[in-house]
């Protein structure tokens, strides 16, 4: 079954409880191309939730949520077997061992995975990564000696052109010196359903949902409005200032002049 050909998949997280058992009112269902966001204090449970999607939790997690592909409780097959994954996971821990470089690396995965034109997409995945990365490498380049910020570029632009998975998690990539609101455009490109977690205002408010947790609990979940739409906007605009201002910082400059006009 090529899961990545099927239209209208979906998912459904169905509520548990939270830390205390109070019971979680929860019937959510998400859909290929939607982006939602995942908020709430420090240790309020939002790695726990991407973990209950990741392993298509059946009341068998602390939380008691029970999660469904399809409006099915998936086959044990499907929960625990590598080829046919149903998630893709990215997150602020990656680091390489092998001794390849980069193209070497694209081109052992996109062999496994059997991708025709392989050329094409190499080329498209190594110049995304780039992009995203702003600090630029080459095809030739070792991954062993790529910074975290480049490591965590290839994997994005990788993950978006290679993996075949229809969900993708992402835990906390604020702070991986890339450019987030490309990674995601390029994730979104791909129609996969898209949870992240985060603690940065710009990824929450590009959700097109936003849920809440509190005390391991799921307890708002807000739909994205026009308003809040206009205020990414500036945010997005505040943000670019910033990177140029860290840029200007980086190459040594002086910050004489902001200049907000
Ligand atoms: N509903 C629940 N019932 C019992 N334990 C829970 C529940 N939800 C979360 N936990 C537990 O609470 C702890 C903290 O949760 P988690 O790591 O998901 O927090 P977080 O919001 O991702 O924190 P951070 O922002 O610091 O990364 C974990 O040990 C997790 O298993």
């Amino acid at each position: 079954m090529k899961l990545e050909d099927e239209k209208g998949f979906d998912i459904t997280i169905i509520g548990g409880h939270d830390k205390d058992g109070n019971p979680e009112d929860l019937n959510l269902t998400i859909y290929s191309g939607e982006v939602v966001s995942i908020v709430g204090p420090t240790g309020s449970g939002k790695s726990q939730l991407l973990g209950d999607i990741e392993w298509m939790a059946q009341k068998d997690t602390p939380t008691g949520r029970k999660i469904l592909i399809n409006g099915q409780v998936p086959d044990v097959e499907k929960r625990f077997d590598i080829d046919s994954k149903l998630v893709a996971q990215l997150s602020q821990n990656m680091n390489f061992v092998m001794d390849v470089t980069v193209k070497e690396f694209v081109e052992i995965h996109a062999s496994s995975r059997k991708i025709e034109d392989s050329e094409e997409v190499i080329e498209a995945i190594i110049t995304q990564a780039n992009q995203l990365a702003g600090e630029e490498f080459l095809e030739d380049t070792p991954i062993t000696s790529l910074s975290g910020g480049q490591s965590r570029a290839l994997m994005i632009a990788d993950t978006a052109y290679l993996s075949k998975s229809p969900i993708v998690l992402i835990d906390e990539i604020e702070n991986a010196g890339i450019d987030r609101k490309s990674a995601l455009d390029l994730l979104v490109k791909r129609e996969k359903i898209i949870l992240m977690a985060t603690h940065d205002p710009i990824l929450a408010l590009m959700g097109d949902k936003r849920l809440v947790i509190k005390n391991g609990g799921i307890n708002k979940i807000i739909e994205s409005t026009a308003a809040e739409r206009k205020n990414l906007v500036l945010l997005e605009k505040l943000d670019k200032k910033l990177l140029m201002m860290r840029n200007k910082l980086r190459n040594g400059e002086i910050i004489d002049c902001i200049g907000w006009e």
